[in-house]
């Protein structure tokens, strides 16, 4: 029988099919609302994901990835004071301090008080808010649960920021990114720019499915010999009781932890707020300090890393933030902290004129 479209443009989403020059009877008409309502619900759903989508790119339109030896990121177009750049948990993978861990949710980072809802039973480092209490996030959880639990227990006692994060990162690299209601869901995406950088840099073959951590550096010459010698027995003792990612090693491990060093990204990053915890996030690893910075990384209450400009910025200017409080320190102590915390000797503009 011939069918006309009705509702919409001929053949589109909105078509609803009725017999020609005939009144549908009550079922066809629910039939045909049924299929309509289907219809609906799908263009509906794709239009939110094209939307997460655009809204988890945002940072593309305001940086650009300059790629080589040293790798930054610079504004892409001028941009005006107060801007928000970008906004999102789905790039990073962080770790709360050890001492927030029972205080703060391990989801959304908010802090719980009355609202704490679950803490985990086994390893008793991760908690959730109500918010958060779900059970696929539970359930992702047992992953990394199961690796930290299984290192020797002097290896869990005081602080354990780095163990977690290396918990996490493994969990990650064997069972698949974490769900959507736990930072780092995106992390596996595929970042065409990110192998650019990992090509000019000549690491050759990437370690791991979250290409970024690779491509950061170590600052490996700089690191104090203590350090060194932590990260490698750090990464051996591991090797002892847990099973690496298919082709990851001991000394793939070590430089880890020296990354974890030089680009951990401390949240809300400014001193003003306090730091929660840290994190090595795909885009915000890549914007380098300056004692005079253009730009500010924060946390919002459900987690996101927000990156806001502090002034205007020229297109093709590099986007600065600041790793440490600058303004209460002397030129002298500010470089002394950077080299201590993060290992690298500061050449901002403002260092270089000795201000
Ligand atoms: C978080 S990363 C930023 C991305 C980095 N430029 C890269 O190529 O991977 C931090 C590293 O960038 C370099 N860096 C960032 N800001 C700097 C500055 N003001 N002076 C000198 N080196 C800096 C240092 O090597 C530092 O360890």
């Amino acid at each position: 029988m011939a069918r006309r479209p009705m509702g919409g443009e001929e053949g589109g989403e909105d078509a609803v099919e009725e017999k020609e020059g005939e009144i549908l009877t009550p079922e066809e008409q629910q039939a045909a609302a049924e299929k309509k309502k289907k219809r609906n619900q799908k263009k509906r759903a794709r239009a939110k994901k094209k939307k997460a989508a655009a809204k988890a790119l945002v940072w593309e339109k305001a940086a650009t990835l300059s790629c080589g030896r040293e790798s930054r990121l610079v504004s892409k177009g001028n941009l005006g004071k107060g801007e928000l750049l970008w906004g999102t948990n789905e790039y990073y993978l962080s770790v709360l301090y050890t001492s927030h861990c029972g205080t703060h949710c391990g989801a959304c980072y908010a802090e719980m008080g009355a609202s704490k809802r679950w803490s985990c039973p086994v390893c008793k480092s991760f908690s959730l808010c109500e918010k958060c209490d779900k059970a696929e996030v539970k359930e992702w959880h047992e992953h990394e649960c199961g690796l930290f639990c299984g290192v020797p227990v002097g290896m869990r006692q005081g602080d354990t920021d780095y163990l977690r994060f290396v918990c996490r990162f493994f969990a990650i690299c064997c069972h698949g990114a974490p769900p959507a209601s736990l930072p780092g869901s995106r992390l596996l995406s595929p970042t065409p720019e990110l192998d650019e950088v990992f090509k000019l840099r000549g690491r050759g073959k990437s370690r791991t499915d979250i290409r970024f951590l690779d491509c950061l550096s170590t600052n490996e010459e700089l690191q104090s010999e203590d350090f060194r010698s932590w990260c490698s027995n750090f990464a051996q003792l591991f090797e002892r009781h847990v099973k690496f990612p298919a082709g990851y090693t001991v000394s793939d491990l070590a430089d880890l932890l020296m990354r974890i060093r030089t680009n951990g990204l401390g949240f809300p990053c400014s001193d003003k707020h306090g730091t929660l915890g840290w994190s090595l996030d795909l885009y915000a690893s890549f914007l380098d300090h300056s004692c005079s910075p253009n730009c500010e990384v924060t946390m919002d209450d459900g987690g996101k890393l927000l990156v806001r400009t502090l002034t205007d910025i020229q297109d093709g200017s590099p986007l600065l933030i600041s790793y440490v409080d600058v303004e209460s320190r002397t030129p002298k102590e500010r470089r002394d902290h950077l080299f201590e915390l993060y290992r690298f000797r500061c050449s901002c503009e403002r260092c270089e004129s000795g201000k």
